[in-house]
């Protein structure tokens, strides 16, 4: 029996199988994201990360397996206001204010309407609240669609590549706001190619050709690998997995 407690993981996925274009994309992978934390989904373009967000936020026709959000098969009505999922392509209008746009959007999902001015303020763009969406710059852009999933306070917030094409010092504003909405109690669900950004997260899926091949905190990858960075330790895992080890997984129900 399922519950949509508390007590049952933000997300849990089971012999997830995924066919896309006809071919197989996921291969049966497995793992849990636990509550209020901040996990970091992490491979190289093409391995499988926005599939994979999809069939969480229950977008994505699955062949196979279990995906359990919150307690509740993904993509049931009930989570429809309990999880934020920003895509890589922006979804606000162009031709519409960024807060005209938070208004309209915080309307569609019933959330309150200050939260369009309290989620412009989160992502940094308090000064650009009356800019129509077409004139903001690539980084503003990201960060409006951002605020977008920010709205009506999801339980699980599903971001994919949210710092991408943003200057350092952004994806550090950013990489803290995470930080600060999980200390709030929400979980997030982070896809990124940038390894520098992994060691922010308090646990790291690292993807490749379909398969999870590693799952664990970021400083017990690199120390179980002897890598003195995370990317030496994923490189190590990647020559390990093609000489037939066993995927590295920690604390994971995978
Ligand atoms: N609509 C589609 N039709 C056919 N194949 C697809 C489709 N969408 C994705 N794929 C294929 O599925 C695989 C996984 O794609 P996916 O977008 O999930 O990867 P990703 O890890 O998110 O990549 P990136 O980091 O570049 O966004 C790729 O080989 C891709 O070519």
């Amino acid at each position: 029996m399922m519950s949509s407690d508390g007590s049952s993981p933000a997300v849990r996925v089971r012999d997830l199988r995924v066919d896309r274009g006809g071919r197989p994309v996921l291969h049966g992978l497995g793992f849990e994201v636990p509550r209020g934390s901040v996990v970091g989904l992490l491979g190289p373009s093409g391995c499988g990360k926005t599939t994979l967000m999809r069939a969480v936020v229950g977008v994505q026709i699955v062949k196979g397996g279990e995906v359990t959000v919150l307690g509740l098969p993904a993509g049931s009505a009930g989570l429809r206001r309990r999880v934020g999922y920003a895509t890589q392509s922006p979804a606000v209008y162009a031709d519409l204010t960024v807060r005209e746009n938070m208004r309209y959007f915080a309307a569609v999902l019933g959330a309150p309407r200050s939260d369009a001015d309290r989620v412009i303020d989160e992502v940094g763009l308090g000064r650009h609240r009356g800019q129509v969406a077409g004139t903001l710059s690539g980084g503003q852009l990201s960060r409006a669609n951002l605020a977008v999933a920010l709205l009506g306070t999801p339980e699980l917030l599903v971001l994919d590549e949210p710092t991408v094409g943003l200057d350092p010092v952004l994806r550090q504003e950013l990489w803290e706001l995470f930080r600060e909405l999980a200390d709030r109690g929400a979980t997030l669900l982070v896809s990124s190619h940038v390894m520098d950004e992994a060691v922010r997260t308090d646990r790291l899926l690292l993807m490749r050709e379909g398969r999870i091949l590693a799952d664990g905190a970021p400083e017990s990858l690199r120390d179980r690998t002897g890598a003195a960075d995370l990317e030496g330790a994923f490189l190590h895992l990647i020559t390990e997995g093609a000489g037939g080890g066993a995927t590295a997984a920690e604390g994971s129900a995978a």
